[in-house]
C-alpha cells in the first residue's frame, strides 16, 4: 500500500493542479463571496476635491481668531461655485467641497453666527486643514485597490463602487456535481427498508458549499454498481465532481475502479488524516474529481480541508485554505498516530474540549462541535492548558 499523504502535501498538490474557471464581468451587487479575477485599479480619485468632514464654516486658518463674513453656502452635491477671500467664510456641510481659498473648517459647535457675521465661540480648529478631507485622502486614480485572487468582501464592493466601477472581473460560478453512492442510502424522509439509512452527504456538502460561488448539479444517490457509476462519470459535465462513499477498500467500494474505467487519472488516494483517510483526488477530462469517504463526519472534514478550498481556488481565490488559530486545551489529549487527527470539539470558556468518542459516523457529535482540534500526525500527549490548533466550524 502506498504511504499516506500528509494533509498539507495533499492540499498543495490539489491546489497546484487546479486552474481557475473562466472569467466574467459581474455587476457589483452580485460579486459578494467571489474573488477578483484581475487587479482592480481606481478609475477616479477619492475624494476628488478637498471636502469638509464636519458641519461648520470653511475659513482660512490665517484669519483666526476671526471674525468673518459668511458669503454663501457649500453643501454635499452643491458646491458654492466660487472662492473666499481674507475675512470671508462659507457655511459648509459634511461632504461638501471646500471653496478655493479656504483651508480649514470651523465646526459649528465652536462658532457663533449672527446674520452674515461669524465669530469664534470656542477653541477653534487646532491646525490648518482641521476637519478637511484632502483630495485623494482615500486613494488616487490608478491606485491598485484589489489584487487578483483577493476575496470580494463587502468593504471591497463598496470600495470598487466609490472607485468608479459598476462591475468587477470575477470567475464564473464553479459547476460542482455531487453524487452519493451506497445501496443502503435512501433520500431523507423516504420510507426505509431493512438495512437502509437516510442519505445525508449531498445535503451536508451542499450546505457546506452554500457560501461559495457554485452551481450545484445533483447526480443523486447511485447504487454500489460499477457500471452505473461509470456511466454517470462518462456523462459528466462539470468543473468538479464530488462523490461520497465507496472510497475505501471493500468489495463494494467501486468509485475508484469506475472512475478509472471512465478514463479518470487518479492523482492521490489516502491521506494521513483521521477522519477522512480514503479520500481520492484526480481528474476526469476537464473536471477535477474528489472522492470523499462515505462516513458523514469524514465527508465533512474532507470537504472542509479539500472540497471548499478547491472550489475557492477554481473560483479564483489566491489563498483558499481555511485558517486555524491557537487556544488552550480544556483537557489532556493522547498522542496521535500516523494520521493527523481532526477532533470534534467544543470551546468552553475559551478552552477546547474534544468529544469523548470520535467515531466518524457520529453526526450528533459533529453537530455539537464548534471546532475541530487539529492534532498533527505523530504529536505527543498534550496536557490541559497546552496550546492546540483549532479550526472553527460553527
Ligand atoms: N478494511 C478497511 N476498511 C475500511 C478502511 C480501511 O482502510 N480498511 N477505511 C475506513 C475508513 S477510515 C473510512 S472513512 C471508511 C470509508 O469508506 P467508504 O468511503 O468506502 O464509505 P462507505 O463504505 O461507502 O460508507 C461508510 C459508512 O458511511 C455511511 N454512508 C456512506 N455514504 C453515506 C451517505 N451519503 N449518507 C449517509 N451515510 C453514508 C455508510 O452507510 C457506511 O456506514 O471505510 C473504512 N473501512
Ligand atoms: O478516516 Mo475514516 O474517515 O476514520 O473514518
Amino acid at each position: 500500500m502506498s504511504a499516506l499523504l500528509p494533509v498539507a502535501e495533499a492540499q498543495r498538490r490539489l491546489l497546484a493542479r487546479a486552474m481557475p474557471v473562466a472569467e466574467e464581468t459581474c455587476p457589483l451587487a452580485e460579486t459578494a463571496g467571489r474573488w477578483a479575477a484581475r487587479d482592480v485599479a481606481a478609475l477616479r480619485t477619492q475624494p476628488a476635491s478637498d471636502l469638509s468632514s464636519m458641519d461648520g464654516y470653511a475659513i482660512r486658518f490665517a484669519d483666526l481668531p476671526g471674525p468673518w463674513e459668511v458669503i454663501g453656502e457649500s453643501a454635499a452635491g452643491h458646491g458654492f461655485g466660487g472662492g473666499i477671500g481674507p475675512g470671508q467664510a462659507l457655511r459648509i456641510f459634511t461632504g461638501a467641497p471646500l471653496p478655493p481659498g479656504a483651508d480649514t473648517v470651523l465646526v459649528q459647535e465652536e462658532a457663533a453666527r449672527d446674520g452674515s457675521r461669524l465669530a469664534l465661540a470656542g477653541e477653534g480648529p487646532p491646525h490648518p486643514g482641521s476637519s478637511v478631507r484632502p483630495r485623494g485622502l482615500d486613494f488616487a486614480q490608478d491606485d491598485l485597490l484589489i489584487r487578483a485572487g483577493e476575496a470580494i468582501t463587502p468593504a471591497r464592493i463598496a470600495l470598487a463602487a466609490i472607485a468608479g466601477h459598476a462591475a468587477l472581473p470575477v470567475r464564473r460560478k464553479v459547476r460542482v456535481a455531487l453524487l452519493s453512492t451506497g445501496d443502503e442510502l435512501v433520500p431523507p424522509g423516504a420510507p426505509l427498508g431493512p438495512d437502509q439509512i437516510p442519505e445525508t452527504n449531498r445535503l451536508l456538502l451542499a450546505a457546506q458549499l452554500a457560501g461559495l460561488p457554485v452551481e450545484l448539479i445533483d447526480l443523486g444517490i447511485l447504487p454500489d454498481r460499477q457500471d452505473v457509476l461509470e456511466a454517470a462519470f462518462r456523462a459528466l459535465d462539470c468543473d468538479l465532481l464530488v462523490t461520497t462513499g465507496g472510497a475505501s477498500v471493500g468489495d463494494h467500494d467501486l468509485v475508484r475502479p469506475a472512475l478509472e474505467a471512465a478514463g479518470a487519472a487518479i492523482d492521490f488516494w489516502k491521506i494521513a488524516l483521521r477522519p477522512g483517510k480514503p479520500m481520492m483526488a484526480g481528474r476526469l477530462g476537464d473536471a477535477a474529481v474528489l472522492g470523499l469517504p462515505g462516513n458523514p463526519v469524514s465527508a465533512f472534514v474532507t470537504a472542509t480541508l479539500f472540497v471548499r478550498p478547491l472550489v475557492a481556488r477554481l473560483a479564483g481565490a489566491a489563498d483558499p485554505l481555511p485558517r486555524t488559530r491557537t487556544v488552550p486545551l480544556g483537557e489532556p489529549l493522547p498522542a496521535t498516530g500516523p494520521r493527523a487527527d481532526y477532533l470534534r470539539a467544543e470551546l468552553i470558556d475559551g478552552h477546547a474540549r474534544a468529544a469523548t468518542i470520535q467515531d466518524s459516523s457520529m453526526l450528533r457529535t459533529l453537530a455539537r462541535a464548534t471546532c475541530l482540534i487539529v492534532r498533527p500526525a505523530g504529536a505527543p500527549e498534550a496536557k490541559t492548558g497546552d496550546s492546540a490548533e483549532i479550526l472553527d466550524i460553527a
